[in-house]
């Protein structure tokens, strides 16, 4: 038998001529990904299933809505306290002015219900450090704002008793606290950093205690040095929270490893339950989703997330959007769809409308989206294909109808077409074979406000032959 060191040193030399860089543990870490390959749990299934979701971005940003004495500042409205143009004391008195008397989480349930949504994600604290729960650790919260109340609390009873699963964004990065450091120089940043990393952990402790319903944590502002210096204490955070709520789903942005690396450990490993990086962003190809859960969260015009009183630049149509959301479930991921209410609570028309347009759709076609994934056929220009989880029926969400008005199915090895339905209407639709295994599906005249979807019930070729025999 070959030394150990001939077979690794093969081992390797395989590895590299594959010319890829497949995961391998040849670098031993103590706080890098404690799994391979994706939870196989039913918490983490029954995420896998959302297709749908929303997140909302809300808090004092939501105030000056992107303009500071009267003029616009660039940049996402969320973020305004870090313009030059803004004075942090200056914002930080916001509190002060955080009423919103509009506040209904039963009507923003409600309209959550209607446009067909699986999962919220909502911003407990945001970089600017208002927390909008009850807090013990922070004097910056929304029981010193006019307000006085828990926005939290009502907020997931309320989405919960609508089918809602609730999930709280929490970001790391906190602009308001004196501990918070973007890089560890001194002693004594190390010291407050560490009161940092407790004060951290007992807001988190809190959100866990107070709201048991939530299903998961979506963790923001981890990109910083002082926090890629803490991978050691990022990974027993998440085990503490994990112990704590036992099924709790974290994506990739929480955690660091001990050489500084987030998302991927140094052995290419994935640390968390889904990648997290898909940000007004979808993979171009499935390729590029390397197997592992994800989902894409977006906004709806370029890049705001909480409300901007100017949307400049391109707003997304619900038609675009429903397309997005074929898309990620396509590649068998989430869309996870960013409202931001205004500072008294209300949501803006557009968005109203577009909920509206979402979930009417939906309402019509949402069984090609829950429960859904990527099909095992070939993508076509037409739009996309998903498969049922639970029914192992195909759809084509079709977006780019072509002039023909006949789509190109390539029917895979040892498949065939039983039934070609137009959902909504169940109007059967004319199957033309081409040859091979290529097929056309007529789709009726006329023009449509939405996507179309075709739902395809498929049957193995020997079923088919079974059929096909004449009954005696
Ligand atoms: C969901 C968004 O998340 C953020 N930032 O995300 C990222 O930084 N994303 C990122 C960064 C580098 C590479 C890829 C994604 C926040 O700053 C923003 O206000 C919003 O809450």
């Amino acid at each position: 038998v070959p030394p150990m060191s001939v077979v690794f040193l093969l081992l390797l030399l395989l590895t590299c001529l594959s010319g890829i860089a497949q995961p391998t543990d040849s670098i031993p870490l103590r706080h890098g990904a404690h799994r391979i390959g994706n939870r196989t749990d039913s918490d983490m299934a029954h995420w896998r299933d959302y297709g749908l979701g929303q997140f909302i971005h809300w808090g004092l940003y939501a105030i000056p809505g992107g303009f500071w004495h009267g003029q616009p500042v660039n940049g996402a409205a969320e973020w305004i306290r870090s313009s030059k143009k803004v004075d942090p004391k200056e914002y930080d008195a916001l509190i002060s002015q955080f009423n919103p008397v509009k506040y209904d989480p039963v009507a923003w349930a409600l309209m959550a219900k209607n446009m067909g949504t699986k999962y919220v994600t909502f911003t407990t604290k945001h970089h600017d450090g208002f927390c909008l729960w009850p807090s013990k650790y922070s004097d910056f919260t929304i029981m010193q704002s006019p307000w006085k109340k828990d926005i939290i609390k009502p907020f997931v009873e309320a989405y919960n008793k609508q089918g809602i699963d609730v999930y709280l964004y929490f970001s790391i990065m906190d602009w308001h606290n004196p501990d918070w450091r973007y890089e560890l120089k001194t002693k004594s940043d190390s010291v407050a950093f560490d009161r940092f990393k407790e004060f951290t952990k007992n807001q988190l402790t809190e959100l866990l205690t107070l709201y048991p319903t939530t299903k998961g944590l979506w963790f923001d502002g981890t990109w910083d040095k002082s926090w890629k210096a803490s991978g050691a204490f990022s990974d027993e955070l998440e085990q503490y929270l994990k112990k704590l709520r036992p099924g709790l789903v974290i994506g990739s942005r929480l955690r660091a490893d001990e050489k500084g690396n987030r998302h991927l450990d140094a052995n290419g490993r994935l640390m968390g339950d889904y990648h997290q990086v898909w940000e007004r962003k979808i993979p171009e190809t499935i390729a590029e989703v390397k197997g592992y859960d994800w989902e894409c969260v977006m906004t709806v015009p370029e890049n705001q997330w909480g409300y901007n009183a100017r949307w400049s630049g391109h707003v997304k149509s619900s038609s675009e959007i429903i397309e997005m959301l074929a898309n990620c479930v396509s590649k068998g991921g989430n869309f996870v769809l960013n409202f931001g209410p205004k500072g008294d609570g209300s949501f803006r028309e557009e968005e109203i409308r577009l909920a509206k347009e979402i979930g009417n759709w939906m309402a019509v076609n949402g069984e090609a989206i829950y429960a859904a994934g990527q099909s095992d056929f070939r993508k076509e220009d037409w739009g996309y294909y998903t498969k049922s989880k639970t029914s192992g029926k195909t759809y084509m969400v079709v977006f780019n109808t072509p002039v023909t008005n006949m789509l190109k199915v390539n029917i895979p090895k040892n498949q065939k077409i039983a039934s070609q339905k137009l959902l909504g209407s169940k109007q059967v639709l004319p199957l033309e074979h081409i040859e091979g295994r290529m097929h056309y599906i007529r789709l009726p005249g006329g023009v449509r406000q939405q996507p179309a979807v075709i739902e395809l019930q498929l049957i193995s070729d020997d079923q088919k032959k079974e059929l096909d025999v004449p009954k005696t």
